[in-house]
């Protein structure tokens, strides 16, 4: 049998200069392949358009603070740049009007894109990736049992929630408002969504006999918890990886979902929840199956707890770095509680009065992108828009720089929530997205969001209980030290 020798000096210099080579002409073909699309003599965007296929600008970008990244290539190339981040070759974009462009073509020409991970925790029949009249008809049941209708009568349960919350403080000084924040929003969600706040349901509680937690929500809000930490991680399915612990939660938090569906299909318990809605016919008489109600209710937890606990984390910090804002939000909360007697519930008519609470839940979302580094899509085609393409299966990120345009925000950078008195058009502001994928729990997270703040702000005073920390932007951008803060009980 021949053997090959490595020292055999051809084959040395062979290699040595081969190599290279290979890969030359490996990235000029892949370069080329990249900017040959359909539509002629039209150019795909500027931009530092690395020739590495994997890595791309990759480091670059994600070893700063995303605005950083995006504010220098925005600079240099303009509102619409091409990079190449975690090997996928994208157009970034801060402009107004592609942006609601890619919206109102969304389901059209464009589709949703989440990472690998995401896609997998939240299960293919999610509504995030249902296409066509599916997609409209899920829709419709999110919207229909997040509709401000079914929100009326569910605002004391919120209500309740957030003081239960804010009657533990009295215990405590110091409160880490990340943590308070995520555990109000989850419990929030499983109880609209599935009732679980209402409901018995026995024969779950095998399942998770092993899961941490005192009670069967706190399994649940644990379970899920794991599950969120996967969905951003690479999806390598072995033990020791963020995927692998966010799968195993993902198996015991849908068996306990499968057992409250059965129960539902089975029983005569009627619920006036999202659960409700997913087992019931479609518009067209069709009936989700198991596995897609189940896809279907994660992803309404995962969509509303980590937005809601995310717009909460810099509200309360935006607002303690504010002092004269801080007084004249309490001053506003404390008018509506001189109104109620004591213990009164909170109603939603109580809380159409908050407007100044309003202005400031937009503002921080105005300033903070509470869904992620961008909202992408990709093009299901070659696409012409304007004077540039996007090629097919490009991914065109929408970056949350378009809520910085001064046109529309004069000092953009500064926190200032009375700009709301007179709202921006509606185009130049689309913290809840637009179009077909608008989102429907748009109403559930105001509610939830301003029934929290009444409830901080009337019962206590408080003040940062470290000094400022850097912010995670991974995930969600939150600060590092999670916002702890010193409470103090309002007499
Ligand atoms: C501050 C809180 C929230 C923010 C900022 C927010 C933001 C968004 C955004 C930007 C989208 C569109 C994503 C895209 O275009 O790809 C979206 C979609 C969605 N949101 Fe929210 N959301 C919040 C709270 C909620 C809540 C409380 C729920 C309740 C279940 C919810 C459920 C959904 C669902 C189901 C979708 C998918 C809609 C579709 O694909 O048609 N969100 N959200």
């Amino acid at each position: 049998m021949a053997t090959v020798s490595l020292q055999e000096p051809g084959l040395v210099v062979g290699l040595f200069l081969g190599a290279p080579l290979l890969l030359f002409l490996y990235i000029l073909y892949y370069a080329i392949s990249l900017h040959t699309t359909s539509v002629e003599g039209v150019r795909v965007p500027r931009g530092n358009f690395w020739l590495l296929p994997l890595l791309g600008e990759s480091i670059s970008a994600l070893t700063v603070p995303p605005k950083q990244f995006i504010d220098r290539q925005t600079r240099k190339y303009g509102a619409m740049f091409t990079t190449h981040i975690g090997g996928d070759p994208m157009i970034m974009t801060t402009d107004v009007d592609l942006t609601r462009w890619v919206y109102q073509q969304t389901n059209r020409l464009f589709s949703v894109l989440s990472p690998k991970a995401t896609y997998e925790l939240l299960g293919h029949e999610s509504i995030f990736y249902a296409k066509g009249d599916h997609h409209l008809r899920l829709r419709k049941v999110f919207a229909g049992y997040l509709s401000t209708q079914k929100l009326v009568p569910f605002t004391p349960r919120i209500d309740k929630m957030a003081a239960s919350i804010m009657e533990s403080w009295k215990r405590k000084e110091r409160v880490i408002v990340f943590d308070e924040a995520k555990m109000y929003a989850i419990h929030l969600a499983l109880a609209q969504l599935i009732s679980i706040d209402t409901q018995e349901y026995p024969c779950m509680d095998h399942i998770f006999a092993h899961v941490p937690g005192e009670n069967r929500l706190e399994k649940l809000v644990y379970l899920h918890y794991d599950i969120e930490s996967g969905m951003m991680s690479v999806p390598l399915n072995i033990p020791g990886t963020a995927y692998h612990k966010a799968n195993k939660a993902k198996i015991l938090f849908r068996k306990a979902l499968k057992v409250i569906i059965n129960e539902r299909r089975t029983g005569d318990v009627k619920c006036n929840d999202l659960l409700e809605g997913l087992l019931s016919p479609l518009e067209d008489g069709t009936l989700l199956d198991d596995e897609q109600v189940m896809d279907n209710v994660i992803t309404g937890v995962g969509a509303a707890e980590v937005t809601t606990t995310t717009a909460l984390v810099w509200m309360v910090k935006w607002i303690q770095e504010n002092p004269e804002l801080h007084r004249e939000l309490q001053n506003e909360m404390d008018a509506i509680k001189k109104t109620k007697a004591n213990g009164e519930e909170l109603t939603y008519d109580d809380i159409k009065k908050m407007n100044l609470t309003l202005w400031t839940m937009y503002e921080t979302l105005r300033l903070r992108k509470v869904t992620g580094f961008f909202i992408a899509r990709t093009a299901d085609q070659d696409v012409r828009y304007k004077d540039v393409v996007i090629p097919k299966n490009w991914v065109v990120a929408m970056t949350h720089g378009y809520h910085l345009d001064p046109n529309y925000y004069p000092e953009p950078e500064k926190f200032n929530p009375y700009r709301f008195q007179t709202m921006p058009p509606a185009h130049t502001f689309t913290p809840f997205g637009a179009s077909v994928r608008l989102c429907p729990g748009k109403e559930m997270a105001k509610i939830e969001i301003l029934t929290f703040m009444y409830h901080m702000l009337t019962s206590f005073s408080w003040e940062p209980a470290e000094p400022e920390g850097e912010t995670i932007w991974h995930l969600f951008p939150h600060p590092r030290n999670k916002l702890p803060i010193k409470v103090t009980p309002r007499t």
